[in-house]
């Protein structure tokens, strides 16, 4: 039963100094300090519980976000959780929809980012009061209450309630069964850790290498590239995706020693070049690789620079150009299909409507939630919704601090009760930060283990908090006088 009134709301500002090692380092974010605005609700009620939510952010970017979570707060504060998830769509709208702070959304940017690191708490607060963790509750949630979550506002042209509502009660059959085997084998996972673009060639070698050694493996199911050619060469074709389903198990290898990597790319051709015969050379040519060029390229240049990286068999390439066009994703989607790669993008897409868009215009084949990027779960519901209708498969997005801790619960649930399916689906892993977390992700022969603990698994051990609160924490008083040196 949940309980209680929100009596207090706190907002840090936590960094990590990754950017001195290279971690996480991009072709468009060099010096990524993986931080957090960590939000943390209290409540009235006797037994303590309190609710931890971050948002993702790097760095310079936090102490913003933490302004914009203090300016959402009086929409929190004092409020009953049984009234906030008893009219969660409300509530929601309510926050996104704030007369003045809509103005400098909406639903997009910093108010964004503070509106999901709020309502991540309020998520960790209700799944605890219910001794679930959120994946567990979401699953155990009656389709309406689920649907009741959602603001439909935008993207009803392609989901309405009761196409949501249909979706999610067709997932209950089989429901049983998908969790069962989710506690036993995990959610498929991929890593990025082995190959950011701030490593040198000799830890690339070195992390791929032991990557290798710890199975980095696919169990299940491995990415059938000639039917990622088929599937593009359907959309050419203007067949719909619904009559062309680009999964079927029936081509699908299952090889077992099958690995999946990600790699960055997109600041120098030939850096590129080399980096990536050198994962080819350890991996084999059987195995998964990705390539990510975080934003950095114009369309066209895109398509060139894919067409020489091509030899190295990509199943995709991850966000080729700006995050916002939308057009342009189909453009390079449609360039890349003879040469058999496909396009993921989601982790900057501000909101549903964007997602809603790339999938309207086919523009991608892979598509990546982000926990932190959009409203919380509530709005993730929505896109897990529209991926089902469009059967694109989602591959959340998670290089970050606490983000493979938040987005397990998503692609859990997803498995469990809307995709039912496995295939051409992985969850991305990054081993950074976990250390820091209460209740760190678990992996297990390269798969997401599912959380046992109550709650979001969001919380943060309070001597780490410390310890990296910017600037008074601990680790920045001694690097902080370096740096201004
Ligand atoms: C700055 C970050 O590390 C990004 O490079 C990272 O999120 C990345 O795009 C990813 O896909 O993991
Ligand atoms: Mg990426």
């Amino acid at each position: 039963m949940v309980r209680g009134r929100i009596s207090r709301l706190s907002v840090r500002d936590v960094r990590f100094p990754t950017s001195l090692g290279g971690h996480g380092a991009d072709a468009m974010h060099t010096d990524p300090d993986y931080s957090a605005a960590y939000v943390v609700i209290e409540t009235d009620a006797e037994d303590g519980i309190k609710g931890c939510g971050i948002t993702f952010t790097l760095g310079k970017g936090t102490e913003v976000v933490v302004c914009a979570v203090n300016a959402l707060a009086h929409h929190v504060l004092n409020k009953d959780l049984k009234d906030i998830v008893g009219d969660f769509r409300g509530f929601y709208r309510q926050l996104t929809s704030d007369g003045q702070l809509r103005w400098i959304g909406p639903e997009k940017g910093v108010v964004h980012l503070a509106t999901a690191a709020v309502l991540n708490a309020v998520w960790d607060l209700w799944a605890k009061q219910e001794g679930k963790p959120v994946w567990k509750l979401l699953v155990d949630m009656d389709p309406r209450m689920l649907v009741s979550c959602i603001d439909f506002r935008y993207i009803t042209d392609v989901l309405t309630e009761e196409d949501a509502l249909e979706i999610l009660q067709k997932g209950q059959i089989g429901k049983k069964e998908r969790e069962k085997q989710m506690l036993a084998q995990g959610y498929p996972a991929y890593t990025t850790s082995c190959a950011w673009l701030g490593y040198s060639d000799d830890t690339l070698k070195q992390l791929c290498a032991q990557a290798l050694k710890d199975g980095w493996t696919s169990q299940r199911s491995q990415f059938p590239r000639a039917r990622l050619f088929l599937f593009h060469l359907s959309a050419l074709l203007s067949l719909q995706a619904t009559s062309f389903p680009h999964c079927s198990s029936a081509l699908l290898p299952s090889d077992s020693r099958l690995c999946r990597f990600k790699v960055k790319v997109g600041a120098d051709l030939q850096d590129d070049m080399r980096r990536c015969q050198i994962i080819r050379d350890m991996i084999g040519p059987e195995k998964t690789l990705m390539m990510d060029a975080n934003q950095r390229w114009d369309v066209p240049e895109a398509v060139e620079w894919m067409s020489k990286l091509a030899k190295f068999k990509p199943l995709w390439i991850e966000e080729p150009t700006s995050p916002d066009d939308i057009l342009g994703h189909a453009t390079i989607s449609k360039a890349l299909v003879p040469l058999g790669i496909g396009i993921a993008t989601g982790e900057q897409c501000h909101n549903r409507v964007i997602f809603k868009q790339l999938l309207q215009a086919k523009a991608l084949q892979f598509l990546q939630i982000d926990s932190c990027r959009l409203g919380s779960v509530n709005e993730n519901l929505s896109v897990l919704l529209m991926a089902k209708k469009f059967e694109i498969p989602v591959c959340p997005h998670a290089g970050g601090v606490g983000l493979c801790e938040l987005v397990q619960h998503l692609i859990i649930f997803d498995y469990i009760s809307v995709s039912a399916s496995l295939e051409n689906r992985v969850c991305e892993y990054v081993d950074h930060l976990h250390e820091h977390f209460k209740y760190p992700v678990m992996i297990q022969r390269a798969s997401y283990m599912p959380p046992k603990d109550p709650g979001y698994s969001t919380e943060m051990k309070e001597e780490s908090v410390k310890k990296h609160q910017y600037p008074d924490g601990e680790v920045w008083k001694k690097l902080l006088p370096a740096q201004e040196n």
